[in-house]
């Protein structure tokens, strides 16, 4: 199965560029901005990545962000997630930036744009992975800068798919942010926001019906409210799952108690992702051994996965046949065991 998992086609859809800052590039990029890091060493960082939450984690993650200063900084950053993604046969990605976390410091967004775009062309000239750019809006500042950072934006509109909505969760609700993303729909960006990550299942139902999203990040924790359940299976709204983030930042004990197989068995459109890959262990397929080796998938439920994500992702149809192509062409491995 392992090998089967890492030659299957990929598609990832939730996908933190800044959390693909892997120790080794923030020490490189530390030294020469000659910029302090709370850690002393690649090794020191790395074991600092023990989270007792989401918050504990977005504070460490922010202060890594600080290397990131120049055009190139930005092209490396992708570049390296790019170069992982071809050794795992990703073929398409949604990538998420968070342009507050460093136009706060003083950083252009036209730094941050161009230089994760030539590595995004790049890569679909190197490796034939297609993507796209989503802005997400950092909930824990206000709906002002939510606004003022959209408008900034604008100039960059046909080369961003669509708004995403992340950050600390808890005490900061969608409802936070309606006219920022009235603002984005009027635009023609498409619309995704963490939703029932950490927060509860009212946060859920307030991106649904405030932010008119078109799909939720994480929505774990609809499984508290079954008419949520029944509603999210109605109307085919994509989840974007992390296992391994869950896991990370305890929103699940462990691997076992992860409940993304039991969300496909009640037929919602579940698809699976890396979140913060350098933070949480693991990029597309480590997630995927994790939750192969803790709830053991049958080949049809991860081939559901992936077709899941090929539907719910913003390419053009046309494009989405070609990625159902590929994976229709991808053989099953005959009496396939976990050992394999
Ligand atoms: N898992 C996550 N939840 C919310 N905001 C984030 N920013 C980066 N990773 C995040
Ligand atoms: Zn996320």
């Amino acid at each position: 199965m392992h090998e089967w998992l890492a030659n299957l086609p990929k598609i990832e859809l939730h996908l933190h560029i800044e959390g693909t800052l892997e120790p080794e590039l923030a020490f490189e990029l530390a030294q020469r901005h000659q910029i302090a890091l709370p850690y002393p060493s690649v090794e020191a960082l790395r074991e600092a990545y023990n989270f007792a939450d989401l918050q504990s984690f977005l504070d460490l993650y922010y202060q890594c962000a600080e290397v990131l200063r120049d055009e190139d900084d930005f092209y490396r950053l992708t570049m390296a997630y790019l170069e992982r993604c071809h050794t795992q046969a990703v073929t398409h990605v949604e990538i998420f930036f968070d342009p507050q976390t460093h136009t706060a410091r003083g950083i252009p967004m036209s730094t941050v744009i161009e230089g994760i775009e030539r590595a995004l062309k790049e890569g679909e000239t190197r490796f034939g992975i297609s993507s796209q750019l989503i802005l997400c809006i950092l909930r824990h500042l206000d709906e002002e800068d939510a606004l003022a950072t959209l408008n900034a934006a604008l100039p960059y509109r046909d080369r961003i798919v669509g708004i995403g909505l992340d950050s600390g969760e808890q005490g900061n609700p969608p409802s936070k942010f309606t006219r920022a993303f009235d603002f984005a729909r009027a635009q023609g960006w498409k619309i995704v926001a963490h939703a029932g990550e950490e927060g509860p299942a009212d946060y859920i139902w307030q991106a649904l019906k405030l932010l008119k999203v078109d799909r939720i990040d994480h929505g774990v924790r609809c499984v508290e409210d079954p008419s949520l359940v029944a509603h999210l299976r109605d109307i085919n709204m994509p989840l974007t799952v992390c296992p391994l983030s869950n896991t990370r930042l305890r929103v699940f004990h462990s691997m076992a108690e992860h409940n993304l197989k039991t969300l496909l068995d009640q037929g919602l459109r579940v698809t699976l992702n890396s979140d913060d890959p350098a933070y949480f262990g693991g990029y597309m397929l480590e997630n995927m051994l994790a939750v192969q080796e803790a709830l053991n998938l049958t080949q049809a439920q991860w081939r559901q996965l992936t077709k899941n994500a090929i539907d719910a992702s913003f390419i053009d149809h046309a494009h989405q046949q070609r990625l159902h192509a590929q994976l229709d062409a991808y053989p099953d491995t005959p009496h396939c065991s976990d050992s394999a």
